[in-house]
Order: C-alpha cells, then sequence, then structure tokens
C-alpha cells in the first residue's frame, strides 16, 4: 500500500477507536459531543489528540485522558499516544447542550414528552425506615446490571441516604445551568444530598421542595432513560403531591413492612395516587421474615402487610395493585448498604467468585438479593411503550 494510503488508512482506525470513548458523565462518545478538537498523527504512528473538556477543572479529566489512550493503544500501527486537554468555549458548550438537549426548549422535562420511553417509578412509603431507599438502589442496580440505562432522583429530601447507598462521594459537574449527575454501577444518581454541606439538615418547606425537584427534573441532565427512579420521603407529603403534578406519567411504588401498623400508613401514602392521577404499579414488602440457622422463619414484624395493602389499594383504587415480591431481613443487603455496594451486585459478584454470600446458613433463593432481582427483571419486561397515553395528533 502507497505511504499516504496506510496512513489515511491508520487515520480512520484511530478515529473509530475514538469513537468508542464516552465522556464518563455524559455516556455518549466523544466524537459525538464535539470534544475532539484535533487528531494529528506522524509518520512513527505517534498520534496526538485534542479534547476539549466541558468546563475547566472537569473531575473526570484523569478518566478521559486514561480512555483515550487505552483505546488508541489498542490500534495496530499506533506507537505512542498524547492526549491534550483544553477547555470548550461558551460558544462550544451552548453547542453541545443544545446537542444533549435533543433541540428541546431550555426548561422542560424531559420525561413528560409525548414520545419519552423511559418509565418513571416514584418509590413511596407510609412510614421511614421500611427500607424504600435500600429497595429503590437495590431495583436500580439490578436493572443496571440487566443492560437498562437507569436514572435515581433522590427526593428524599430530609433524609436523602441514596449517594451513601451508592458509595458516591463526587459532586456533580455543573455546565452552565446544566448539572450533569454522578454514575454509580452504571447509575446516574442525583440527590439534594450533593448540594448540601456535610450533613446538614435541609429546612425547607414545601414550595422549595417543590422547586427543588423541578430543577432536578429539568436541569439535570439524564440522556435517554429506560427507568427513572424517585425515592421519595416517606409519608403523604408535599413532595409526593409534587411528583404528581410534575410527572403526570409517573407509577407508585410502594414499599411496606408486614406489619399492620405500616400497612395502614402504607396504604394512606398509595391512596395520595388518587388524588394525583397515577397509577400505583404494586407493593413490595420488606422485612419479612429473618431466615434463621435451622431454616425456619421468624417473622419479625408479624406478616401479611404487604397482601393487606395490595388488597385493599386494589379495592379503593379499582384496579389490582399486585404484591411485587417480599423481601427478608438479611444483614448482606445492611452491609452492602453500608459499603456502598447494593447486594445485588455484591451478592452476584460473589456468585461469579464462585463462593455465594452467607450460602450455608442462608439458602439463595431465600436472599434479599434473589428476591429483589426477581422483582427487578419482572419490573424491567414490562415495556413502557406509548399505550394509553396522548401522542398529540387527532384524527382527520
Ligand atoms: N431487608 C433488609 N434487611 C436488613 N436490613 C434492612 C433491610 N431493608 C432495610 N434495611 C436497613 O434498614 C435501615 C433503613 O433502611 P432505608 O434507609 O432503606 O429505609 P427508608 O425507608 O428509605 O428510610 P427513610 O425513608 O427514613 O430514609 C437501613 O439501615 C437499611 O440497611
Amino acid at each position: 500500500m502507497p505511504v499516504s494510503e496506510s496512513a489515511s488508512a491508520l487515520e480512520a482506525q484511530v478515529r473509530r477507536a475514538l469513537d468508542t470513548v464516552q465522556d464518563p458523565e455524559l455516556r455518549r462518545p466523544i466524537t459525538e459531543l464535539g470534544m475532539l478538537k484535533d487528531v494529528r498523527l506522524d509518520a512513527e504512528g505517534g498520534v496526538s489528540v485534542d479534547v476539549l473538556l466541558t468546563i475547566a477543572g472537569c473531575p473526570l479529566r484523569e478518566t478521559i485522558t486514561a480512555d483515550v489512550e487505552r483505546a488508541l493503544a489498542a490500534v495496530p500501527g499506533v506507537n505512542t499516544v498524547d492526549v491534550n486537554l483544553d477547555v470548550m468555549t461558551p460558544e462550544q458548550r451552548n453547542a453541545l447542550k443544545d446537542r444533549l438537549r435533543g433541540g428541546d426548549p431550555v426548561r422542560t422535562i424531559p420525561f413528560n414528552r409525548p414520545d419519552s420511553l423511559t418509565r418513571v417509578y416514584a418509590v413511596a412509603s407510609g412510614k421511614g425506615g421500611v427500607g424504600k431507599s435500600s429497595v429503590t438502589v437495590n431495583l436500580a442496580a439490578a436493572m443496571a446490571s440487566l443492560g437498562l440505562r437507569v436514572g435515581i432522583v433522590d427526593a428524599d429530601v430530609h433524609g436523602f441516604s441514596v449517594p451513601g447507598l451508592l458509595g458516591i462521594t463526587r459532586p456533580p459537574t455543573r455546565v452552565d445551568e446544566m448539572i450533569l449527575p454522578p454514575v454509580a454501577y452504571g447509575i446516574k444518581t442525583i440527590s439534594i444530598g450533593m448540594f448540601v454541606d456535610g450533613n446538614q439538615p435541609v429546612a425547607w418547606r414545601g414550595p422549595m421542595l417543590h422547586r427543588a425537584l423541578e430543577q432536578f427534573l429539568t436541569d439535570v441532565y439524564f440522556g435517554d432513560l429506560d427507568v427513572l427512579f424517585l425515592d421519595l420521603p416517606p409519608g403523604t407529603g408535599d413532595i409526593a403531591i409534587s411528583v404528581g403534578q410534575l410527572l403526570p406519567g409517573s407509577e407508585i411504588l410502594l414499599v411496606t413492612t408486614p406489619q399492620s401498623a405500616a400497612a395502614d400508613v402504607a396504604e394512606r401514602a398509595g391512596s395520595v395516587a388518587r388524588q394525583t392521577g397515577q397509577k400505583v404499579t404494586g407493593v413490595i414488602e420488606n422485612m419479612s421474615w429473618l431466615a434463621l440457622p435451622g431454616g425456619e422463619r421468624l417473622e419479625v414484624f408479624g406478616s401479611g402487610g404487604g397482601a393487606a395493602v395490595s388488597g385493599r389499594l386494589g379495592e379503593t383504587l379499582g384496579y389490582p395493585v399486585p404484591l411485587l415480591g417480599s423481601i427478608p431481613l438479611d444483614v448482606a443487603l445492611r452491609e452492602g448498604g453500608d459499603g456502598g455496594l447494593p447486594v445485588v451486585l455484591a451478592d452476584a459478584e460473589a456468585t461469579a467468585a464462585g463462593h455465594s454470600v452467607g450460602a450455608e446458613e442462608n439458602p439463595r433463593e431465600d436472599t434479599a438479593a434473589t428476591e429483589l432481582r426477581r422483582i427487578a427483571r419482572e419490573l424491567a419486561h414490562r415495556p413502557r411503550g406509548l399505550a394509553g397515553r396522548s401522542l398529540g395528533v387527532s384524527p382527520v
């Protein structure tokens, strides 16, 4: 092959390799985002790549550099790689933001577009401490591990715990007014906890909460998602109503324990759906039993709460509200939460490594991880579709 032909063949390969490098936050190829400024090749197989970062001091500059180097190292004929980082001009940033918004006007909630295929689940509970956040994070992680594009909005403004459960310590990156959520285990996550100092309490009232949630839904760039989870504060408060108003197409997943008192308040939380017009997709019972070493189940919090809420809400709302699953008390779930590694992933890793977590004293089908993965699979297989949604067209 003449020298010039082989050089252009190499350049084509280099560009194809660069197409595989994704921005870690935006999760789209840098070549598509206008982040690739220039590529130069020399006769000795040296490649020099100029990359434009969205903002100066981008926290992921090292990741991007390493990803470019790794992608190019795999191209035969490339001997050295030199990555030069620069920052986008305001015009380039505006062009990027326009591209990300897909031409939408600036402040809209993308999940409300008639053609949105994102399924939005608001995870609610009657009272605190029933495991709502743990269930949210584990369902999200299990779905992400199935290949779905998943996001979480931690709307539990007074008890934000999602970043900790996912081991996220990094704040979101801001590109002007656009907020790029940190990604953990493939889950794009935003939380009020990322905007307050340390463990400060958030003493906000209804209108401020509404505005904060609205800002999360409009200014945070989630991109195309298959599923968005909202971790709601416990009870029937302002945020539950705001979610109904801001995301009328969202559905409710209700978490309760088997205890009858908990079930009563869970039912009240579910009944809010009647006012907001949201659908209650189902009930998840958590802390259903504790597996004892002998194999018996100790029903620490009694039994029947989940089934009772499911039956009574079905009657109130006039359509079936299934009990989607019953999750046992499981030390591994609590440990996973404390360690920032959701048990559905920790457990899967242990299985892949050939030893299951607590296998002897806790049969595998009896674990919280197994049940959470089963519920996630069931929810993941429900196509969002456009059935029943207004397409904004009328017959002629
Ligand atoms: N199935 C379970 N087995 C063992 N521990 C659990 C289980 N579910 C939740 N927990 C633990 O119970 C505690 C409360 O859980 P979590 O924070 O998820 O509840 P929550 O309903 O979101 O609470 P709040 O709404 O008050 O923030 C956590 O320490 C969590 O690890």
